[in-house]
Order: structure tokens, then sequence, then C-alpha cells
């Protein structure tokens, strides 16, 4: 288990945005000093948007920036659950280089993941930064219960993203997914997450205190990781 967890709590979601924000612009500026390019992981789903609309504004050099879903539900570009569309919407208008994981919905989703696993190969690792969701359910990325879930916890550590079929589907997203494997999420040189409300708080809460024997994804996660992990906190 992770030695260091710290929560930040805020008073509303527009002090979470800025917060989150303030220390990803501080984490990709810090990357860029050190080795003249980023490379980060965000989170789809819908909290964190309001932040990434903040962290848009921040002056960076963000050609030098490349940003990846964490997940990828398995859709066309351009279809409303796609990840990605929500962040080219939002960073490619910047400059920033926004990788889509998924560039082509195909019915079979481990091959999805295959070649999003190959994409992944071309970019620097670990990565300098991976901000993760929580679903009410305790998944986090797109790790999820189902026929991939071993795979995505204890698969090859040098596979980096993975096909999944969540059992069962999330009603919000009913579809496939592509994601982050445990591994690579572990492997990242700086972790946070951002949740919002009491029920999802006290789902991490649990899953925290289950350790490497939670049933939700989030805890099976964080019991790998060993840097410390910010999590940003909203009503
Ligand atoms: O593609 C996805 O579904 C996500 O990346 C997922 O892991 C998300 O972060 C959580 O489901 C929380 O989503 P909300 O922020 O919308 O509650």
């Amino acid at each position: 288990m992770t030695t260091e967890i710290e929560w930040w709590d805020y008073d509303d979601v527009g002090e979470l945005a800025d917060a989150i924000a303030g220390d990803v612009q501080f984490v990709i500026e810090s990357a860029l000093d050190a080795r003249g390019s980023a490379v980060i992981a965000l989170a789809g789903g819908k909290t964190p948007f309001p932040a990434y609309e903040k962290l848009a504004q921040a002056k960076l050099d963000w050609k030098r920036v490349t940003i990846i879903p964490t997940d990828e539900r398995v859709v066309p570009l351009g279809d409303p659950l796609s990840n990605v569309t929500g962040l080219a919407k939002i960073f490619l208008p910047k400059g920033a280089r926004v990788m889509p994981i998924v560039p082509q919905a195909t019915p079979d989703y481990k091959a999805a993941g295959r070649s999003a696993d190959a994409l992944m190969q071309d970019l620097h690792w670990p990565l300098d930064f991976c901000l993760l969701g929580v679903g009410g359910d305790g998944h986090t990325a797109s790790i999820f219960p189902g026929p991939d879930f071993d795979e995505a916890l204890n698969g090859p550590k040098e596979r980096r993203a993975l096909g999944v079929l969540p059992e069962p589907l999330p009603a919000e997203a009913p579809v496939p997914r592509v994601s982050l494997s445990r591994a690579a999420i572990a492997s990242t040189r700086a972790l946070m997450i951002a949740i919002t409300g009491d029920a999802k708080r006290k789902v991490v809460e649990q899953a925290i205190k289950q350790g490497p024997s939670s049933a939700y994804p989030i805890g099976r996660v964080l019991s790998e990781v060993e840097l410390p992990v910010d999590i940003h906190w909203a009503p």
C-alpha cells in the first residue's frame, strides 16, 4: 500500500478545479524544465473537465506537451462518449499533442487494447503525471471487474494498455474500454485523484482501508502505488 495519501478538501467544485489546474501546471512545468517535454494521462468522465478548462489557460509551451486519456471508450472519435474528443477540444487549440489511444472503433476490444499498447511505445515512459477519476462503483481509469480484471491488474509489467469489458457495463457509458494497466499507472512520476461527493469519498476511503484485498479497482491500484498520492475532493 502506498505510504502517503493526502486528502485535499475544497468547499466547491470551482475551488477543486483551480487547485487541480495549478498542481498539474506545476508538474508540466517541472517536466518541461527537466526534460524539455511532458507526457501526461488525464482521466475522462466529467469531474475533471472544469479543471482542464482552467489548465488550458496556463501559459505553457503546449507544443511540448503530450496528453493521452487514462482510458477510452471503444467508440468512434467525435462520439459524445469519447474521452479523447473531450480532451482534444480543450487542449488541441493550445497546440498540445492530444493522442487518441483508440483512433478507430472496432468490434474487437482486445485488438483495440493491443493497438493502444503499441501506440504507447512511442511515448516517453514513465508518464510524468497521471490524473485518475473514480466511479461510484470504485472503478478507476477503465479498470473494472469482469473478464479482463486480472489482466489489467496483473498483466506483464511492460503492458501499458489493454482492452477491457466491464461487467456489468456502467450505465453512463455502456461500452467496452481500453485502459492503462495498473502497472502503467503505478509507474507514473506523479499521481493525483480527483473526485466529488460523499459517496465516492466513502468508496475511496474504504478501498484504501481494504488495501490489496479490496474488491474496488481503485483499492487494488492504490495498493501497488509507491509514490505519495494526492486526493482532491469537493462535495
Ligand atoms: O472513461 C471513464 O469512464 C473514466 O476515465 C473513468 O475512470 C472516470 O474517471 C470515472 O468513471 C469517474 O467519472 P465521472 O467523473 O464522470 O464521475
